[in-house]
């Protein structure tokens, strides 16, 4: 491959491995998933973001066999039958998408079904599902993107996106399908609008063992990195609640992750305590001036007494809401590549933290508010740095090392997964989530917090995946939602330790090594 590659670009160079590792794949399954878990770290980037995003963008041109099913509007009324067919007899995983936001590349249509294959594919790698039992899942119900309607190459349906009870009416029949045949599998919704990320949340999270990766994994990946930020500066955790947070972006993911963080707030100060979070979103500071205010973000709105002695005021812009705030972390889930300017990460250096927090979360990396080298030059080296896709650590001289974490929702969906479907919980509640949270959280020690270290390195995803799952598990049981699995039962469970739980999670993680032909005696 290098040979084939000198002198190509990177995308180039990407695209090419995701193909090889994409045949391998198809050839030998076993293989393909012990060459992803034995290189992790190195091809992490290729099957997940970013290259995964590439891949979406160029699916119809790279397809060459289906993967997953697709569930297209004019399937209504046969979906049931069409779940009945697929071949395998047990699902566990299922992650499905409708294409309309893929990470930060908008609407794809059913391109985006490279989404649930990759999502699944660190499902595998990670949490030891086992491949025969995971199941992607594309939801056709057009695309509002103008250049795929006019590609001749597209797969999916050439029509507008449908809208109101016609979409919901597509998504109900796949959910109560999939909830017949296999009542214990976990779906994970991925990359759906804002509109119908939150809608369909609290449409099924009571009905389905479900959840929304973007906005629930997400926001317990962030506040893991929100509270190691708080050790960083040598604070006791509680100090949580006095950290200044600029949030840039007030879509399913970022409301998501202030959401959490009020949470964290109200358990630690007390259910009256005022954080000081600030949310923008393209139109700037949200106030509760704000006009036609999105219900989701009304509660983080900032009333005009807040902001006033702050010389601020609705709409005002990043620069502007930095320099007047002095934040102790800024954390960014845009979409919009760059939107911290060499100004805004100039004027962190006036932070009121010891240790300023910059986290350029969105995705792929194109996309990332800002580069790692860029957040080191212009924020300066005291920071701690996090992005949504990887970027290498940075040299800064002296022999002195600017760590790059990578803080993406990676580190939680397989393990809220894996502890739900041990679990055989029929929901997943907050507190399993904030149980997923608060064990990555405390996976870091005090030594690598110092050095700038938030979140573990992607080699011992296997390792912190097990932990998360058991702390999903252990909730689970405790809130006395689980109800086993199996032989095993809700009676089993609670009578199991905390070692027990953690060693029936790794037991119950599938690794790929060849099945003899004939059975050994
Ligand atoms: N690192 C991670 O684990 C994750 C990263 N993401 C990334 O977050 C990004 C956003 O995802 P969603 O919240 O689901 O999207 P969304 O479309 O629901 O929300 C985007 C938000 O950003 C705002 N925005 C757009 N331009 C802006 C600008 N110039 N300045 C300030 N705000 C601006 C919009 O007004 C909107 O509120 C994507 O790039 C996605 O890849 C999402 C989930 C997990
Ligand atoms: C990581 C992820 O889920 C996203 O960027 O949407
Ligand atoms: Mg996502």
């Amino acid at each position: 491959l290098e040979k084939n590659t000198q002198g190509q670009h990177d995308n180039f160079v990407s695209l090419a491995k995701w193909r090889i590792l994409n045949r391998l794949h198809d050839r030998n399954e076993t293989l393909y998933y012990r060459v992803l878990i034995d290189n992790i770290k190195n091809f992490a980037p290729i099957i997940y973001t970013p290259t995964v995003g590439l891949v979406c963008q160029n699916y119809s041109g790279l397809f060459r066999r289906p993967r997953g099913m697709y569930f297209s509007a004019k399937d209504k009324g046969e979906m049931m039958s069409m779940i009945y067919n697929w071949p395998a007899q047990e699902v566990d995983m299922i992650v499905l998408t409708d294409g309309s936001r893929i990470l930060g590349l908008g609407d794809l249509g059913v391109q985006g079904i490279g989404i649930p294959i990759g999502k699944l594919d660190m499902y595998v790698a990670a949490a030891g599902i086992n491949p025969q039992r995971i199941l992607p899942v594309m939801l056709d119900v057009g695309t509002n993107n103008q250049k795929l309607l006019e590609d001749r190459l597209y797969l999916g349906l050439r029509q507008p996106r449908l809208e109101g009870e016609e979409y919901l009416s597509i998504v109900d029949e796949v959910m109560e399908a999939v909830h017949a045949r296999w009542p214990k599998a976990i779906v994970q919704f991925e990359d759906f609008q804002m509109k119908w990320a939150f809608e369909t949340l609290e449409r099924y999270r009571r009905r389905f063992c479900m959840f929304n990766d973007d906005i629930q994994g997400t926001a317990g990946v962030a506040l893991a990195g929100l509270l190691g930020t708080v050790r960083a500066q040598g604070r006791p955790l509680t100090d949580f609640a006095n950290q200044k947070i600029v949030v840039v972006g007030a879509g399913s993911a970022g409301l998501g992750v202030l959401k959490m963080a009020l949470q964290a707030v109200s358990r630690m100060a007390g259910p009256d305590a005022d954080p000081h979070f600030f949310l923008l979103d393209k139109n700037g500071l949200i106030t509760t001036e704000r006009k036609d205010i999105d219900p989701a973000a009304a509660p983080f709105a900032k009333s005009q007494g807040e902001i006033e002695g702050l010389g601020l005021s609705e709409g005002a812009c990043l620069i502007e809401v930095v320099k007047k705030v002095k934040p102790h972390v800024l954390l960014g889930l845009s979409g919009v590549g760059g939107v911290f300017n060499e100004e805004v990460l100039k004027a962190m250096r006036d932070s009121d933290s010891t240790k300023p927090a910059i986290f350029a979360m969105s995705n792929p990396t194109t996309n990332a508010e800002c580069t790692a080298v860029e957040a080191f030059n212009h924020a300066g080296e005291d920071i701690v740095f996090a992005s949504g896709s990887p970027f290498a650590d940075v040299n800064l001289g002296n022999g002195k090392i600017g760590h790059v974490n990578q803080a993406n929702n990676m580190y939680l969906f397989p393990g809220i997964g894996l502890g739900a479907l041990l679990s055989g919980a029929h929901i997943i509640t907050d507190g399993m989530l904030q149980a997923a949270a608060e064990c990555l959280a405390s996976y870091i020690t005090d030594d690598e917090i110092q050095r700038g270290v938030l979140y573990p390195s992607i080699d011992s995803i296997r390792d912190i995946t097990a932990e998360v799952g058991a702390a999903v598990l252990r909730t689970a049981v405790v809130e006395e939602v689980a109800e086993g699995r199996g032989d095993v039962g809700y009676r089993e469970l609670s009578q199991m330790s905390k070692e027990e739980i953690l060693q029936y999670v790794k037991d119950n993680m599938w690794y790929p090594v060849y099945s003899p032909l004939v059975h050994e005696k």
